[in-house]
């Protein structure tokens, strides 16, 4: 096959009922949709899942009164204030391939305590405590963010162990990747993407490849703007694919860590989001960024797989062509310091302020607004 052949490419994104897990006579049905879309999509949605539908409009609520904080409140918990990244961002703060983002959003992350100490590598700073706003403007935000993110992160636990089963890995094949509980963090934002105007920029975040293992979105269609497009994705041919927001359901999608280890077998999907347009309210969405121990080597840790899972990876045709920056340093770095780069390069300013030494690195002449962000 030559490298330009595009052996199953996808114009869609599948979905996948989660219930069928429930009778042991589908199950193998959910196992098989799963590996399609892990190998030739990269993305699928995610019907029928366990997280509570209650605590989902629960935060649906809160999302719009989140944004629409005083802004000092907002600022009070402005993301320069956290080694951790983990806070405020105003609109345009973020960039994607050194190019600003339209959109404003909260940083929020499981409950962990920073590790760090003197000596110490210094991407154990990266996880630590979530700034809250304050609890009397937005009275039970907390609880329920929490609460959710109980959830979701045990529902990404729980499809990594049924991503190992649709590889034919041995059981447990990914467990040295996740340290015990108490000692991992995974991320979460609330993102809010205002509804720009015809001719003006909308790059809402800009061609991308998550850096961890897996990403859930939930995008409460009851928040989205009328119709205009919002995520994409980008297909083997470079074709980009829309993403709409479907009714309970969430969007997984694969990060960079997970198909370095795959050696490409999970495939990491190129996507971006394109800003409201022609639409009277902004778009909203909440992702959930799985990761893995900050202290993994990647390179030392690359799954073997049964022959017919490498075939099927094979038949699959190589990516035509890609807007997305590559995470090209998980080759020799521990995923605490790639993941720390990716931070620094996306949030400069706060980079600057907590790791000037390595924000250095990165940007040898300080940071132009031509930088190589992800
Ligand atoms: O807002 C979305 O739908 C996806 C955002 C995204 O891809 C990201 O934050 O990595
Ligand atoms: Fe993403």
């Amino acid at each position: 096959m030559s490298d330009s052949t595009v052996a199953s490419d996808f114009s869609s994104i599948p979905i996948l009922d989660y219930s069928l897990l429930d009778s042991p006579s589908h199950r193998p049905k959910f196992i098989a949709q799963l590996q399609h879309a892990l190998i030739n999509v990269g993305f699928l949605y995610l019907s029928n899942h366990p997280v509570s539908p209650a605590d989902i409009d629960s935060l649906t609520q809160y999302i719009p009164k989140l944004f629409a904080l005083p802004q000092e409140a907002k600022d009070n918990i402005r993301m320069a204030n956290s080694e951790h990244f983990l806070g405020y961002s105003r609109l345009g703060a973020e960039l994607t391939k050194g190019k600003v983002d339209q959109r404003e959003q909260f940083d929020i992350a499981t409950r962990h305590v920073c590790r760090w100490k003197e000596g110490e590598p210094e991407y154990y700073r990266l996880w630590g405590p979530s700034q809250w706003p304050d609890e009397d403007l937005i009275p039970g935000f907390r609880d329920t963010m929490e609460r959710y993110l109980d959830q979701i992160q045990n529902l990404s636990y729980k499809l990594s162990s049924l991503l190992v089963e649709a590889f034919g890995l041995p059981p447990n094949g990914l467990a040295h990747f996740y340290d015990t509980d108490e000692r991992m963090q995974h991320r979460s934002k609330i993102v809010r993407y205002p509804v720009v105007k015809e001719g003006d920029d909308d790059q809402g975040v800009g061609p991308h490849y998550d850096a961890g293992f897996l990403t859930f979105v939930a995008c409460p269609p009851l928040l989205q703007a009328s119709p205009h497009r919002g995520l994409q994705v980008q297909n083997l041919s470079g074709e980009w694919i829309d993403a709409p927001p479907i009714p309970g359901t969430f969007v997984v999608n694969i990060g960079k860590a997970l198909e370095f280890v795959t050696r490409g077998v999970a495939r990491a999907t190129s996507h971006r989001v394109i800003s409201p347009k022609g639409a009277t309210t902004p778009r909203y969405s909440v992702p959930f960024f799985q990761n893995i121990g900050l202290g993994v080597q990647l390179a030392n840790q690359v799954l073997d797989f049964p022959p017919e899972i490498l075939k099927l990876r094979n038949q699959r045709g190589k990516v035509a062509a890609t807007d997305s920056v590559n995470f090209s340093e998980f080759d020799k770095e521990p995923s605490g310091k790639v993941n720390l780069i990716g931070r620094i390069k996306s949030h400069p300013d706060v980079g600057e302020r907590h790791y000037p030494e390595l924000f250095k690195q990165i940007f040898p002449p300080g940071f132009t607004g031509k930088g190589s962000a992800y």
